[in-house]
């Protein structure tokens, strides 16, 4: 595996009660670049970041993560290195909490405060939430925060852990237009500085894929229908196909809108 790999992927499928839900997925993510992963309903994103993060293994095929082959590490310690912001995270978090304690919590990858933070990760945490422009949320309890907050906070957390990766699943689903062109600036914004994460951005919709996420893999009944440079894998014809309906496909700002034909 290449020094510079972030993701890679060989050859992996994932069979489950006879089913196949993922197919011979290849797949390099390196270092400098971002990604989308794009699909429908049941097409096998979340079973693919399942895999990546080890959480299940899969039936044939390699994968090495941040450089480690899994079958050779200890999958707890890797990831420590691996964010993964998702709404069934959400779910899990205590609603009672204070947003800064909970941005806090993402350092030790837990739910709840149950090490002893010093000064430093208080200030730390201050620093992401203000980056993240939700810094007036420091004394806010996390159930009183809106749901673009509320992303903004798991974002905020994740990155506590000063992740080399950063799993972006589905971030903008349930938010209105304003928000959720606040969170996508907002995520615009981490990838420019010097330390950010590899990112993979999981959503549905092609004019969430800000210009940031150079790399796309489009996934389609659990096989990998097309994938590499975005501006390239994203355009009308190609995605009629991946639809089966004739779409139109508009470039605007550098972002992917999509209309039925
Ligand atoms: N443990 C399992 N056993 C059997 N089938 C499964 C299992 N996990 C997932 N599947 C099936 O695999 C397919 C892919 O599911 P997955 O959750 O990965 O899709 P997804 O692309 O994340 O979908 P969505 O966008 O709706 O979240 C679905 O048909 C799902 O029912």
């Amino acid at each position: 595996m290449g020094k510079n790999q972030v993701i890679e992927m060989k050859g992996v499928s994932w069979r489950r009660d006879g089913k196949t839900v993922l197919q011979q997925i290849d797949w390099t993510v390196r270092e400098g670049e971002h990604w989308a992963l794009f699909g429908l309903n049941g097409s096998g994103k979340t079973t693919l970041l399942n895999l990546l993060c080890g959480y299940i293994w899969p039936t044939t095929g390699q994968i090495s993560v941040l450089g480690q082959r899994f079958g050779e590490v200890d999958l707890r310690e890797l990831r420590k290195s691996i964010g993964w912001v998702s709404s069934s995270l959400q779910e899990r978090l205590h609603g009672s909490e204070k947003a800064q304690n909970l941005v806090v919590s993402g350092k030790f990858a837990s739910i709840g405060l149950y090490d002893k933070p010093t000064e430093a990760d208080f200030e730390r945490a201050a620093a992401l939430m203000e980056q993240l422009r939700c810094g007036h949320l420091l004394d806010r309890t996390y159930q009183t925060c809106s749901q673009g907050e509320k992303q903004k906070l798991l974002i905020a957390r994740a990155l506590m852990a000063a992740p080399r990766l950063l799993i972006l699943d589905e971030a903008a689903n349930g938010l209105d237009f304003i928000s959720k062109e606040g969170l996508l600036d907002s995520i615009s914004e981490l990838a420019g500085q010097p330390d950010a994460p590899t990112m993979i951005y999981v959503t549905h919709h092609t004019e969430e894929i800000l210009p940031m996420f150079s790399h796309s893999l489009l996934i389609r009944r659990g096989e990998v229908f097309t994938q590499g440079q975005t501006r390239e894998v994203l355009d009308s014809e190609r995605l009629s196909d991946f639809f089966e309906m004739p779409v139109d496909l508009n470039w605007n700002q550098g972002r992917a809108w999509l209309s039925r034909k």
